[in-house]
């Protein structure tokens, strides 16, 4: 498994990046992960969150499941926000925004695992960055239905302009992603593609991953 040292290793692993919970999935949770990894998702972060989302034991035991498709696959697991279930489960890592803890306090609980850092200003970025960030997203992107406190909407210049900066650490694009602007998000220096509702919502969730991998390859 990639550890936190490993640069090249995390870029291959956001190529595809599917996050999702109880909440954003119409089918059972556990079958819609089994297809997107059957459709080549790279990368898989557990996002328990918003209304009607699972708390304590029944968080607990669906990210249990959840881990154990992953394992099954070689697919890294990643907890977002909740430090101590993905120290619970020992997860392959774990991914915090502004408002959670900053990643050189979870560095210091998370040992080599995988820490992700959302950022949007350069700022918030090199602090990550100097914390011992993995990874970090950027976004949102594009408009997006999956998370109802996203800041204000980026568009692809928030990565050009990062890169431009000479921020080289591995950066994933989130908010908004489908098959048909996923291409720009790589184009404009990303290294790959977060999201929720392209995979979690759709009919075919199988062929939706095919058709988004397709487009980041
Ligand atoms: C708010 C988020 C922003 N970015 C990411 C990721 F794609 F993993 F970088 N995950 C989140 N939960
Ligand atoms: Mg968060």
């Amino acid at each position: 498994m990639a550890n936190h040292r490993d640069k090249s290793a995390i870029e291959e692993l956001l190529q595809l990046y599917f996050i999702m919970g109880s909440t954003n999935c119409k089918a059972d949770p556990v079958h819609v992960l089994e297809q997107a990894i059957e459709g080549g998702i790279t990368l898989f972060q557990y996002r328990e969150k918003g209304p009607g989302a699972l708390e304590g034991l029944d968080k607990t035991k669906l990210a249990e499941k959840l881990f154990r498709v992953c394992k099954d696959a070689d697919i890294p697991f990643i907890v977002n926000d909740d430090v101590d279930l993905a120290l619970e489960l020992d997860a392959d890592g774990i991914h915090v925004g502004q408002e959670d803890l900053a990643a050189d306090f979870v560095r210091e609980k998370a040992g080599d695992r995988i820490i992700g850092v959302s950022a949007h200003t350069i700022e918030e970025a090199e602090k990550a960055i100097e914390d011992g960030a993995d990874y970090l997203g950027l976004g949102p992107i594009y408009p997006t239905i999956s998370k109802d406190d996203a800041r204000a909407v980026s568009g692809l210049s928030i990565i050009e302009n990062f890169r431009k900066n000479g921020i080289t650490v591995p950066i994933v694009g989130i908010g908004g992603i489908n098959a048909r602007n996923a291409r720009a998000v790589i184009q404009a220096g990303a290294n790959g593609v977060s999201l929720i509702s392209a995979i979690a919502a759709a009919a075919d969730v199988k062929k939706a991953a095919i058709d988004l991998k397709r487009a980041v390859l």
